[in-house]
Formats: structure tokens, sequence, C-alpha cells
């Protein structure tokens, strides 16, 4: 491993970021940091402004105020930049090219790591087949990665919808980034995928790639980070590692007042009514499907 000083380990720092629409503040003045080698979360209600605050550090969108870096260097206000400056992002809503190839849109992702860049490698133009060969092996490697390498020639329309959620993960590790942000990256997959994705971003993590993940599932949240930061209305309440994050009353009353730690998850829930109905059916005679 690399040893580093002092702060060089800082991969991202956010400071007093605020976005404005209007009348209406979407992110107040919020501070936050991605170590290397760091899973950090970012919670909160809807409508917090998380995938605001995403926009903000991706060049999507110029805060209003506040200052973005990315390993001590300031981020540059368009999404092309910053990809090609370390920072990778998914998105809340899937956004793959459909009728390409797996492998295609991994190749795509490569482009800002390939001085033929996107056209010529969508248009094949002279000079993509040199850099071909090792843009392709460089994806595939992408693809075992992720475990979607048999597929690698499947329209990426006709993926499973955990498998999308991983393709477009290994689209954005194809950037070759130095910081991963996931916007919901287990929105609608079922238990089984999102324990995959889970190791995944660990895989990720092991890489040597930080990761900052928006979620909404607080048992996944709060297994995959170092650190959880929660927003509330725009502003950052809480900070700190997953223990303290849960034990906070003011994030339990932020959540409606339910405790989610200790909570029942799915598993549970179901093994209960699993229970229940197993010992309604041998009291309710005869009735056996
Ligand atoms: N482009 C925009 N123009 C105006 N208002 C916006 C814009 N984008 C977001 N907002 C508003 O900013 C606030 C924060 O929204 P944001 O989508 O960032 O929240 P979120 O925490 O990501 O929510 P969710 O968990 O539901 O995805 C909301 O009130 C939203 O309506």
């Amino acid at each position: 491993m690399t040893s580093m000083t002092t702060t060089t380990n800082t991969v991202l720092q956010a400071s007093g970021v605020t976005m404005r629409f209007g009348g209406l503040t979407a992110v107040r003045n919020v501070d936050l940091t991605v170590n290397s080698g760091e899973i950090v979360g970012l919670i909160g209600p809807n409508g917090a402004g998380k995938t605001t605050f995403f926009n903000c550090l991706t060049g999507l969108y110029v805060p209003t105020e506040g200052k973005v870096t990315y390993k001590d260097t300031v981020l540059p206000p368009k999404p092309h930049l910053v990809t090609q400056a370390g920072v990778a992002r998914t998105f809340q809503n899937i956004r793959l090219f459909p009728n390409m190839t797996v492998l295609e849109n991994v190749l795509v992702g490569r482009h800002t790591r390939t001085k033929e860049g996107l056209w010529s490698a969508l248009l094949r133009l002279p000079g993509f087949n040199k850099a071909e060969n090792a843009s392709r092996e460089r994806a595939m490697e992408l693809l075992e990665f992720t475990g979607l390498a048999a597929k690698a020639d499947h329209l990426s329309r006709n993926l499973p919808y955990g498998e999308q959620r991983k393709l477009e993960i290994a689209r954005a590790l194809a950037s070759e980034p130095g910081l991963l942000l996931l916007d919901e990256p287990t929105a609608g997959m079922n238990p089984q995928e999102t324990r995959a994705a889970e190791e995944l971003i660990f895989a990720i993590r092991d890489q040597g790639i930080a990761v900052l993940v928006i979620e909404h599932d607080m048992r996944f949240i709060m297994n995959l980070c170092d650190r959880v930061s929660v927003l509330v209305q725009g502003e950052k309440l809480v900070e700190g590692t997953p223990d303290i994050v849960q034990a906070d009353e003011r994030v339990i009353a932020a959540y409606l007042g339910t405790p989610f730690e200790g909570a029942p998850g799915e598993e549970e829930i179901a093994e209960v009514e699993a229970a229940e109905s197993a010992q309604s059916t041998t009291s309710t005679e005869g009735d056996t499907p």
C-alpha cells in the first residue's frame, strides 16, 4: 500500500455546499469528507437534498455557495471533467444504453480514459482499433469483477434489474475512478441482490476506490459504511459511525420516530409471518394447499 502523509488521504472534500433553486434551499452549508479506503453513507428522508448534493459534487449543478475538491484540486463544474478527474457515479434511475450490449456499455464508460474518445468508440473511427484491444480487455475484467462476463454480448435492456444496476457500476468503474458515488444502488433489488451489491461495494473499496453512497435501506447502509452522514431538510444533522448515528435521538426523530436499529428486518418479519401462518394452518384442520 502507498504510504500517505498528513491530510493527503482526503479524497473528497465538500465545504459549505449550498444549493438554492429560486426561493428553495435544497442543500444548506454542507461539509463532507471522504477519505481513501472509506465507504461513507449519505442518508436522510425523501427530499432531504441527497441527490441535489450528489449533483453538486459531480458537476451537474454548480453550487450556489461552497467548494468541492477531489484530491486537493477544485472540481470543475462539468460532469465529464469531474469523471475525468477521477469521480464516477451511478444514478437513481438506471441510465444505460438499452440497445447496446453489456460490453459496449462498459466500453462507452471507458471513453474518458482513452484518447480516441466517445465518438471514435461509437463510430469505430481509425485509431479506435489500436486502443480497442486494451479497452476490451479492461472492460471484460470489469465484467468479470461485477459477475456479468457471461452476459457480455447480451443487450443491456434484456438484463434483469439487479444486473442492470451492476452494469451501471461496471460502466462507472470503467472510467478508473478514485471515488465512486452511488445513488440508491439497491433500489428495487431483492434481498439476495442487495447482499450481492454489498459484497461488490466492499470489493470496490478493497481495490482502493473510496465510495460515497446514498441509500434508504438502513440495514444495508449501517452494515456497509465506515461513516454515515444524515441530511435533513438540506442540512447535515449528524455524522459518525453507524453505531453513533443509529443511537442518535435526532436521527430517530427525523425518521418519524421509527427506530431502525434492532428493528426486525424483512427476513425476520418473513420468518415470523411464516411461523404464524404455519401455526394457524395446523390449528385450522385440513386447510393445507
Ligand atoms: N432542479 C430542481 N429545481 C427545483 N427544485 C429542486 C430541483 N432538484 C431538487 N429540487 C428540490 O430540492 C429538494 C431536495 O431534493 P432531492 O432530490 O435532492 O432530495 P433527496 O434527498 O435526494 O430525495 P429522495 O430520497 O426522495 O431521492 C426537494 O424539495 C426537491 O423538490
